[in-house]
């Protein structure tokens, strides 16, 4: 897979921070309404999200009839979402809150309907505010327990991502946008 992604030669380490989650444990994700990791979007991806090794963070997806795109494969916004969500989470584990700057992906191989994805995101480093990371997703076998396992030797590997991402303050930031939203605007 080959992918064409400018990164900083003189990128710093991305340190994983003290208080990040242990590896394997369940990250809450950062709101129920989101669209990515939350489960209370009727619509969303419903992303189980993991802490991994270092500042890396692991996810699991079904990949669901509604996440259609071409017939019996899935959407590649949906699968850029999915990267999105992963990604966004690792400056998290270096305790930083960020947004997407830049987002990129590459499609390797299609993604049936009804697979389970497994997703796997790391930092290549930091710069100022700025958090780089990539990601790789592979379809994967359910577990015994009908749960997505890590793909192994057995894993298809479908797609990568590259994204960068850009430090802020969520209540200034939020408190902006929620400043500059009409009165009496709803959500759909
Ligand atoms: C109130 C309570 C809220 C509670 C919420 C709590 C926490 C939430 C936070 C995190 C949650 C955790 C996980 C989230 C996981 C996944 C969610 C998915 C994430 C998203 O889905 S989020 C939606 C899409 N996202 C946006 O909605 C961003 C819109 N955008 C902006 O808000 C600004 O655009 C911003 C802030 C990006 C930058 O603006 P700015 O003015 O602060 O900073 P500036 O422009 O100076 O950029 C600083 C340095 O980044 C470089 N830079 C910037 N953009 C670049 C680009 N595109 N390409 C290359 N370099 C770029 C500059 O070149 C400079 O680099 P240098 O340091 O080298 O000069």
């Amino acid at each position: 897979m080959t992918a064409f992604f400018p990164v900083p030669a003189d990128l710093d380490p991305a340190d994983r921070a003290a208080a990040a989650p242990a590896p394997g444990q369940r990250l809450p994700g950062h709101g129920r309404d989101c669209y990515g990791c939350g489960p209370d979007a009727p619509h969303g991806l419903h992303l189980e999200l993991f802490a991994g090794d270092g500042v890396a963070v692991t996810a699991r997806m079904r990949v669901r009839p509604r996440f259609e795109g071409g017939p019996g494969t899935i959407h590649g916004g949906v699968l850029a979402s999915a990267f999105d969500e992963v990604m966004g989470h690792v400056p998290t584990m270096c305790g930083r809150f960020c947004v997407t700057g830049h987002l990129q992906v590459d499609f390797a191989a299609p993604v049936p309907l009804g697979v389970d994805l497994y997703l796997r995101a790391t930092a290549l480093g930091v710069q100022r505010r700025k958090v780089f990371t990539e990601a790789h997703a592979w379809i994967v076998e359910p577990g015994p327990d009908g749960i997505a396992v890590e793909p192994g030797a057995s894993g298809i590997p479908v797609a990568a991502a590259h994204g960068l991402f850009v430090q802020i303050d969520p209540a200034s930031h939020y408190g902006a946008v929620a400043a500059g939203r009409r009165s009496g605007a709803q959500k759909s």
